[in-house]
């Protein structure tokens, strides 16, 4: 139940809310394709007038905490709230057309506004928050200046955390949580415990993303719009490892890193000489390996000058600098002799950078070649327990670090910033959703156009071929070079 002084008021319309069936419990296909137990469509409430009052009075108190000089409501359902608060309390309203006008002034924002006025956007409720940043952009894109929203409902699926990212910026502001309005009625016996339970869970582990399309779209406001080609994010990098890694996928027209989980040195590098003309990457999880030697490394290296592609060991490491230093540096593997590129983890927080770059510099003067640093912003088995916001937290680390962090190992989209690239595991092309130990399956395309992928990292699609003829290795491998590649074209265009 809603504690504060406002909870009779939030309460009752919860209740009402539930009686009308604005919020429904059931089976119901969202916009997304996802089937969720539980839809909640506010559209209903135009024909409530006394509920549609009620309602819009719980956004005054929030209100009063921002700053703006209009509100402008999210189309459709929010249109008539924005109108009601407008008119009632003499905020001045914009109203935001989803369509382009295709006569007449064909302007997408209406009503009078100046460049530089503050906008509160007012929307019914947030779940990965797209239709806010949507209306934010098209504000934006106007000059007027967008910092806050206001929701009656957070369904706590992520969307708060995805609107702070840097890129955007915009704090979210709710009246009632997912969970606050479900312990609510299920405490008034609207629901029983284990519908409550059943809905909670739903919403806990089906957290939305921020489209890629709508998150590129953020480059035409604060980016130049060439910014997609690999030649321009070539230029735009200012870490050398990142440099290359662009040029070698303009270069070889592949964004294709295979990952090299093979047990034994003779088969990692058989993959290598046999990949090596289609990557721009191998990718190695050494402590696999039953009989690594440090002559397997340097073969291993001379295979990747030969074919010109990079090595990355997959370490993802995670602890103190003092551990992590002695982790890169020592042991049996003595990684930061033969790898361009690492992976970690930001849990330890920035030391666990400033610990690992310290060994990459001492290296790279030894013997001249560039490394870098990937942050994990996500990760691909399902049910993993990476916070919601861990990626915009992992943006935040890699902005302070450009010369080191080379990008992220990433689900969806984490930064705009065309210098930063974003690696994408869990590829494989057929009609394989995952395997049995949890890892989660998408195709090139959906990796490169849906999430966000600017390399795709491709293990078992690739290495189950290694024993089928040379023939059918290489037009296997092509085929992910192709797909992957073709993908990146044709969200260029
Ligand atoms: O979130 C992550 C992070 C790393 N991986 C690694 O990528 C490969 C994927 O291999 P497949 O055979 O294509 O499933 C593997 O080395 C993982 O350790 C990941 O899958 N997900």
């Amino acid at each position: 139940m809603v504690n504060d002084n406002n909870s009779a008021g939030i309460n009752s319309i919860i209740r009402r809310l539930f009686e009308c069936n604005a919020l429904k419990f059931g089976q119901f296909k969202l916009k997304s394709g996802i089937e969720s137990p539980v839809y909640i469509d506010l559209r209903i409430i135009i024909s409530q007038p006394d509920l549609m009052i009620d309602l819009c009075q719980q956004y005054v108190p929030l209100m009063k905490q921002c700053r703006f000089d209009q509100i402008c409501g999210v189309p459709y359902t929010a249109l008539t709230m924005a109108t009601y608060l407008s008119a009632q309390f003499h905020y001045p309203m914009l109203m935001r057309r989803k369509e382009m006008k295709q006569h007449g002034t064909k302007q997408t924002l209406e009503g009078v506004f100046q460049q530089g006025n503050r906008v509160l956007i007012i929307e019914d409720l947030i779940s990965s928050g797209s239709s806010i940043l949507e209306t934010a952009l098209a504000l934006r894109q106007a000059g007027l200046i967008v910092t806050d929203a206001i929701v009656f409902i957070d369904r706590e699926q992520g969307g708060i955390q995805n609107l702070r990212h840097p890129d955007i910026d915009i704090k979210v502001h709710s009246c009632i949580s997912f969970s606050e309005l479900i312990n609510y009625l299920k405490n008034e016996g609207h629901i029983t415990d284990e519908k409550s339970t059943e809905v909670l869970k739903w919403i806990n582990s089906n957290h939305c993303a921020i489209p890629v399309a709508l998150h590129n779209q953020l480059s035409l406001i604060t980016r130049p719009s060439s910014w997609k080609s690999y030649e321009d994010r070539a230029r735009l990098c200012q870490n050398p490892l990142g440099k290359r890694l662009f040029e070698l996928m303009k270069s070889k027209q592949s964004n294709l890193c295979v990952s090299a989980d093979l047990t034994n040195c003779e088969s990692i590098l058989k993959l290598a000489d046999l990949a090596g003309p289609h990557i721009v990457m191998l990718k190695t999880h050494v402590d696999i390996i039953d009989d690594f030697s440090m002559d397997f490394a340097r073969r291993l290296r001379d295979l990747a000058r030969n074919h010109n592609f990079i090595l990355f060991e997959d370490r993802k490491f995670a602890d103190i600098g003092f551990t992590v230093q002695k982790q890169y540096t020592g042991g049996l593997f003595r990684l930061s002799e033969w790898t361009d590129l690492i992976n970690a983890h930001i849990l330890p927080g920035p030391a666990i950078i400033d610990a690992l770059r310290q060994e990459a510099v001492a290296s790279s003067l030894k013997d001249g070649q560039a490394r870098g640093c990937l942050l994990i912003s996500h990760l691909s088995s399902e049910g993993n327990l990476v916070p919601a916001d861990y990626a915009q937290e992992a943006y935040k680390m890699a902005i302070k670090n450009p010369d080191f962090i080379v990008g992220f190992i990433s689900q969806t989209k984490v930064s705009a910033d065309p210098a930063f690239i974003h690696m994408t595991p869990g590829v494989k092309i057929g009609n394989e959703k995952g395997d049995q130990l949890g890892q989660q399956y998408t195709t090139p395309e959906d990796a490169v156009q849906n999430k966000g992928a600017d390399l795709i990292i491709v293990g078992r699609g690739i290495i189950s071929k290694l024993n089928s003829s040379r023939e059918e290795f290489e037009t296997n491998i092509i085929l992910y070079k192709k797909r992957g590649y073709d993908a990146y074209i044709n969200l260029c265009q």
